[in-house]
């Protein structure tokens, strides 16, 4: 190694871009080196956002768990005939978006499975009907993969599919279904979305008409330290190219109820360690990002706590419900009272902040 860690460490916060081997590098990273990579995120954090916790007031609405992806690391998905389904009509989604609106959201997270009968006239219909009785929502919707599906089944362009989704009431578009942007991981844990060129496709086409999305990973599954590093790589280079994504979303692995893990093809998700290093080199390699979230339904509270002392600058939202963490095994990911966000931030000597989808302070 041409380096030291420390002296790696010294320079990034000099203003060194990483390269996606030295990403590996700190991915690869086992003893209490992990803390001094922490340490030099959580430096980076406060020079560029200071001592904010931030958190969004949200709603997930689940408006169906059909699916025609069924992904390998998905407990939440069903094939339309399992006596486990649900559709919910507009009057049920409705209803729900008034649950919301009575909550104080300020973003409606509208997270389904892909209907294999929706077509570009049902998801403009969704929109349309939660823009209807929450006004001045954000509506966080629609992945590229949902884009990608809409667009195939209508027969208009990804483009023209995300313009009627604006003038329905789409908000900002969820950075979701990007799980690993390497195309033989897709292979194995989501051989039904669409391949890495169309997501990053779609993501820029979205950028460059204004509207902003967030960026996902999904990691803990099968993917190697340089499937992780190359994941990175391609959404810094979308970065420096739109300036689009408002933030980093890590989602671990929950494994106990999805096929992959039963078939063994899985690990039982990331570890602790690994937890730590994701958001930490994320902070540290996204020299283009401002926000890097933990997502406490994920990892749970007591390690988004750890992850903000990591580099992490923001607990991502309220949520109230949530059947994709629940459905694949998690404990606990449903609602996380603000109250509790605030008791997290406090002991680590910071400051809990409300913030819109786009990081405006509330
Ligand atoms: C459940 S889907 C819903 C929206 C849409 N069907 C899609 O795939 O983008 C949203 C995201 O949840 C994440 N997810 C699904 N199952 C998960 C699991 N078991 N553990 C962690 N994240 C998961 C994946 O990253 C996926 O892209
Ligand atoms: N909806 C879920 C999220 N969303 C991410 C944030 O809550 C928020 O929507 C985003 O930061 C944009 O403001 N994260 C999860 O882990 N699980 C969800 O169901
Ligand atoms: N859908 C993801 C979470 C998510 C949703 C929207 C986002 O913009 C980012 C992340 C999950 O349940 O795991
Ligand atoms: S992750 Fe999304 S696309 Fe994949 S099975 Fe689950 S709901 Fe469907």
């Amino acid at each position: 190694m041409p380096h030291s860690l420390h002296d790696l460490l010294d320079d990034v916060l000099a203003g060194h871009r990483l390269t996606e081997e030295e990403a590996v590098r700190l991915f690869s990273t086992r003893d209490r080196d992990v803390l001094a990579i922490a340490a030099a995120a959580d430096e980076l954090r406060e020079e560029k956002v200071g001592d904010r916790v931030t958190y969004v007031r949200n709603q997930n609405i689940h408006v169906t768990n059909v699916c025609k992806n069924l992904c390998g690391f998905c407990g939440f998905g069903r094939r339309v005939d399992d006596p486990e389904a649900f559709c919910d009509d507009i009057a049920t989604v409705q209803e729900k978006a008034r649950i919301a609106v009575s909550r104080d959201v300020t973003e409606i997270c509208l997270l389904s499975g892909v209907h294999p009968d929706y077509t570009l006239d049902s998801y403009v219909d969704l929109i349309s009907c939660v823009r209807e009785v929450a006004p001045g929502v954000d509506i966080h919707t629609a992945s590229p993969d949902e884009i990608a599906w809409a667009s195939e089944r209508s027969g208009v362009s990804t483009v023209e599919v995300i313009e009627r989704f604006r003038e329905a009431g789409l908000g900002t578009l969820q950075g979701t279904a990007a799980e690993i942007l390497v195309d033989d991981v897709r292979q194995v844990i989501c051989p039904n979305k669409c391949d890495t060129q169309t997501w990053v496709r779609i993501i820029k086409e979205a950028h460059r008409m204004g509207i902003r999305s967030t960026a996902t990973i999904m990691y803990g599954s099968c993917e190697s330290e340089a499937d992780r590093a190359r994941h990175l790589a391609i959404l810094r280079d979308i970065q420096d190219e739109t300036g689009g994504f408002t933030e980093f979303v890590p989602l671990s692995f929950i494994y106990q109820k999805t096929p992959l893990y039963r078939a063994g093809r899985a690990p039982p998700g990331a570890t602790g360690r690994e937890d730590i290093l994701m958001v930490a080199v994320a902070r540290l390699f996204l020299d283009n990002f401002d926000h890097i979230q933990v997502s406490w339904g994920k990892v749970g509270t007591k390690m988004a706590e750890m992850a903000l002392l990591a580099g992490a600058d923001d607990l991502g939202g309220t949520m109230f419900c949530d059947d994709v963490s629940v459905d694949a095994g998690g404990e606990g990911a449903d609602y996380l009272d603000p109250a509790d966000m605030q008791r997290l931030a406090e002991d680590i000597g910071r400051t809990l902040r409300q913030r819109t989808t786009t990081y405006e302070l509330v």
